[in-house]
């Protein structure tokens, strides 16, 4: 059985100013794997241009890649338009609770309609793997992941932790902050997740990795498939 958290039940850990608006607060989900709810993270404004400016540039994610599923419609940003205003607000608030360098990946941003849903997976590049060890080496490992909720959802479109039970539900403008990695720097099992099959409504995310290297700056190959 699931466990359901929501923000009365859970504790206070971390009230930090943001350089630039109000105090950004996470709430500690789990604390293995590391998985905290960011309240009011974006702003009704932030959310609109992120749900915006994608829109009508998503591209079908009916793809299987690395036995991961995806069924939504996704969009990479590309590196020039990250440099929006709005875009690189939500940049400065990230860093004031993490080490958001340019070798971080490009964020995407998707949307799932009823049905639709991202099977369970890890973020992290897998070290044991040719393919993983590469993109370690190229990008640097994906320690932690922020996962920002445009909208909220009728019904479904959980971001499920799977082996701690624990279920994170939409609500717009909330980010989750989860670590793939244990604090020790090895990759962390218990943070596969999932999202689950939206039931009624839609469901629009962003996402940024945090990869935990500086990018060699002439790198432009940072745009990926759909899938994590
Ligand atoms: O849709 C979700 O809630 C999870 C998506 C996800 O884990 C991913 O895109 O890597
Ligand atoms: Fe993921």
């Amino acid at each position: 059985m699931m466990m359901m958290l929501n923000n009365e039940e859970s504790e206070i850990v971390k009230d930090e100013k943001s350089p630039c608006e109000k105090p950004i607060k996470l709430i500690e989900l789990s604390e293995k794997p590391r998985v905290y709810r960011i309240p009011n993270f974006l702003s009704d404004e932030e959310c609109t241009h992120l749900i915006e400016s994608s829109k009508n540039k998503l591209r079908p994610c009916n793809e299987i890649s690395s036995g991961v599923h995806r069924s939504g419609w996704g969009l990479f940003m590309k590196e020039g338009e990250e440099d929006h205003p709005i875009t690189q607000n939500v940049f400065k608030k990230m860093k004031s609770f993490v080490n958001l360098t340019d070798s971080c990946e490009v964020m995407q941003v998707i949307r799932y309609n009823p049905g639709e849903e991202t099977s369970s997976h890890f973020d992290y590049f897998n070290p044991l793997t040719t393919n993983g060890s590469m993109k370690i080496g190229l990008y640097g490992q994906r320690v932690c992941t922020i996962l920002m909720y445009l909208c909220d959802v009728e019904e479904g479109g959980e971001t499920s932790f799977p082996e701690v039970g624990v279920k994170v539900k939409p609500i717009k403008g909330d980010a989750v902050l989860f670590y793939n990695c244990k604090p020790n720097g090895d990759v962390d099992p218990l943070s596969l997740h999932q999202g689950d099959p939206v039931i009624k409504g839609t469901k629009w995310i962003a996402i940024k990795l945090i990869n935990q290297k500086q990018q060699p700056s002439n790198n432009n190959n940072k745009e990926g498939s759909c899938a994590p």
